[in-house]
């Protein structure tokens, strides 16, 4: 696939690069003040996280440990098939430490009510959600998220590890798919 037919793929940008950055520069400020003198682990959700936790991460001033789990809800489609996998846990042992998840999407919230019930069962000191867009128009299970970059229409996204059928997620902005993409008018 080249650029152009990228470009083809694309409905409209939602969120620029240079916006994705102020916000995580936002959001490390807070979180940076709230772990002040803590002990912080940063757990990523593969795949989807890989670019807010490279990003988040170096944007961090308070010393962080960095995990990684891999859990798969979506497959190859636009939908949430509601069961979540695990396909990859943490290598460390999380009872009594502090916690933050981050996520790149909330959509239907399954996956991380799923997970922050799963993390919680291993007895951390504290687990918060960190999660870069929300849309608040497809969560069907509440979730309380701690930190918050950006709430967005109900619309499938791609872009900074965000993917439709693997594909897109290396793009540095948040965009929209253009419906011929997936089947769509
Ligand atoms: O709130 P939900 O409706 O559960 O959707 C959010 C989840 O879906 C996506 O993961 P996906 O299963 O596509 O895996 P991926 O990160 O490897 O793309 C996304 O990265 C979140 O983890
Ligand atoms: N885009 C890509 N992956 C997703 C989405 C989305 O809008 N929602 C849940 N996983
Ligand atoms: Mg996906």
């Amino acid at each position: 696939m080249d650029a152009a037919d990228m470009g083809r793929d694309l409905s409209n940008v939602l969120i620029s690069e240079d916006e994705l950055q102020a916000k995580i520069k936002e959001l490390a400020g807070q979180i940076d003040a709230d772990y002040a003198g803590k002990d912080l682990l940063i757990v990523g959700v593969l795949k989807g996280a890989v670019m807010i936790m490279a990003d988040l991460a170096r944007a961090l001033h308070v010393p962080v440990q960095m995990d990684w789990m891999a859990v798969s809800s979506y497959g190859a489609g636009t939908k949430s098939s509601g069961v979540v996998r695990v396909l990859k846990d943490l290598d460390t042992d999380i009872a009594n430490r502090h916690v933050l998840v981050v996520e790149d999407i909330i959509d239907s919230g399954l996956t991380l009510s799923w997970l922050l019930n799963n993390l919680q069962s291993r007895n951390p000191a504290s687990a918060e959600i960190c999660a870069l867009l929300r849309k608040p128009d497809a969560v069907k299970v509440p979730i309380d998220v701690k930190y918050v970059g950006f709430d967005i229409p109900n619309e499938f996204v791609i872009g900074y590890g965000l993917d439709y059928a693997e594909r897109y997620r290396n793009l540095p902005f948040i965009g929209t798919l253009a419906p011929h993409v997936y089947g769509g008018e």
